[in-house]
């Protein structure tokens, strides 16, 4: 396993390029399920989840082909043959959000049999909220020995479905069922993050009929057969937001390019208040300055679904409010498990208290470099930054949860003067 070493205390400066939002990327690619025609995504990141949804869609029989365009790297999905509609346990299992071929399989082919993702150390994540959806657009569902079997023989049917909570992997699933069913599908109580926007402006390109865009209440008429289209993943805004809270840690002045500052508002704003300097150039960039000899706020956040504070966020946010004056209060609202990373700052010298969705930390003046553990795929960025800081030398071991999100980290950091090398290692990532 692979792990990366941070020699704390240099400041930061340079630009950062922010990569297409995994996020965006992956529901993307189970969009190309849908069409027996070409589908070409730009901007797209190389990031171990969209690998691992890769050799999924090409299971199925889609031809999946990586390359570098004029809008840089690009892939372009072929599902002209599907061969098979079945998506077993070990390539599920690597990546939750494989699930989400169950309803684009369903509504090309009406059947499919997929593995229920496994849980992680952010919460339980079940997935009733999915099947739900699709039980209500008319799929036969059976649950047996760890598989979803379902069928539509005579194709979905649009329903009107309200979620009792808003779930963005559940908007995005139905969603994607919604687009090739026969009628009127509204959902109600829908997420309406950026990459669901993202993936329904991508399927409307396609020749999907939705309404009520970034809203939560989406209409989708549903029609017999999709197109292929070309379409560039919206910016990574959690990348594009740990990078912000890396220079902010630092110190220094970092350039932040290919991003959007309007979907990290939830972010700068309280960056802003603890004395971080969030400049929003005409051109698009962020530049994020703050001088390391003067001593941040601490401030209280609490996530919420967008366009509120990112529970992806909330752990690099905690790393940067250890070394802040006085006691931040976060709250995790959304999952029920996903203070992993405190225990793990604690042992850089953090003082944190977390107590049932509420994590108390009083911000100290040094944290000392050690060994750690990376817990989740934004736990392991938290600690990167918490170690940018840090005296000494940090090693973060588990490196394969960051990887599944941040591509070239420490190139993209190492750019900017930080000390940060992957140490390859031994044995399976998983
Ligand atoms: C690949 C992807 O896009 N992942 C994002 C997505 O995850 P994901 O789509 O899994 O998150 P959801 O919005 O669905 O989860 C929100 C809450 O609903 C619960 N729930 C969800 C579905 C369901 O059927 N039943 C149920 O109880 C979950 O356990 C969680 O407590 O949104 C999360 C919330 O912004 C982000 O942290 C993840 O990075
Ligand atoms: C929790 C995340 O991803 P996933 O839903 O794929 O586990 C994440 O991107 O932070």
């Amino acid at each position: 396993m692979d792990s990366i070493v941070i020699h704390g205390g240099n400041r930061l400066s340079g630009s950062i390029p922010v990569s297409g939002a995994k996020n965006s990327a992956i529901k993307l690619m189970a969009a190309s399920i849908l069409t027996p025609e070409p589908l070409r995504l730009t901007n797209m990141p190389r990031l171990a989840d969209t690998r691992f949804l890769g050799a999924l869609l090409r299971e199925f029989g889609i031809k999946v082909t990586e390359g570098d365009g004029a809008d840089g790297q690009e892939t372009l999905f072929d599902a002209s043959q599907l061969t098979s509609t079945f998506a077993p346990y070990d390539l599920v299992r690597q990546m939750r959000a494989s699930f989400n071929v169950l309803g684009p399989l369903l509504a090309r082919t009406g059947e499919a049999k997929v593995s229920l993702p496994g849980g992680c150390t952010i919460g339980a994540r079940p997935v009733d909220l999915h099947l739900m959806a699709l039980e209500a657009m008319g799929a036969h569902i059976e649950l047996e020995e760890g598989y979803v079997t379902a069928s539509a023989k005579n194709g979905l049917q649009g329903a009107e479905i309200e979620f009792p909570f808003v779930s963005v992997g559940a908007t995005e699933h139905a969603l994607l069922a919604a687009v090739m069913a026969n009628g009127t599908t509204v959902l109600k109580r829908a997420a309406k993050e950026p990459e669901i926007g993202d993936l329904a402006r991508c399927l409307m390109a396609m020749g999907a009929k939705i309404e009520g865009l970034d809203t939560d209440q989406l209409v989708i008429t549903g029609v017999t057969s999709l197109k292929g289209t070309d379409w560039s993943v919206i910016p990574d805004r959690i990348e594009m937001g740990s990078y912000a809270l890396a220079a902010a840690m630092a110190g220094g002045e970092v350039r932040l390019t290919k991003g959007r500052a309007d979907l990290i508002t939830a972010l700068t704003d309280p960056m802003r208040r603890s004395g971080v300097e969030v400049i929003e150039e005409a051109n698009g960039d962020v530049v994020i300055r703050r001088d390391p000899t003067q001593r941040l706020q601490a401030v209280d956040v609490t996530t919420e679904i967008y366009p509120g504070f990112a529970t992806d966020l909330q752990a690099q946010f905690m790393a940067l409010m250890t070394l802040a004056d006085g006691e931040s209060v976060i709250h995790e609202t959304i999952f029920e498990n996903r203070f992993m990373h405190a225990p793990e700052l604690m042992r850089l010298g953090a003082d944190i208290t977390v107590s049932a969705g509420e994590a108390r930390v009083r911000g100290v003046n040094a944290l000392h470099g050690a060994q750690v553990m990376a817990t989740d795929l934004r736990a392991s960025m938290s600690l990167v930054i918490a170690g940018l800081a840090a005296e000494g030398e940090t090693t973060v071991g588990r490196v394969y949860h960051l990887d599944r999100g941040f591509e070239r980290m420490e190139e993209k950091l190492g750019a900017c003067g930080a000390d940060v090398r992957r140490i390859k290692g031994e044995g399976p990532e998983h």
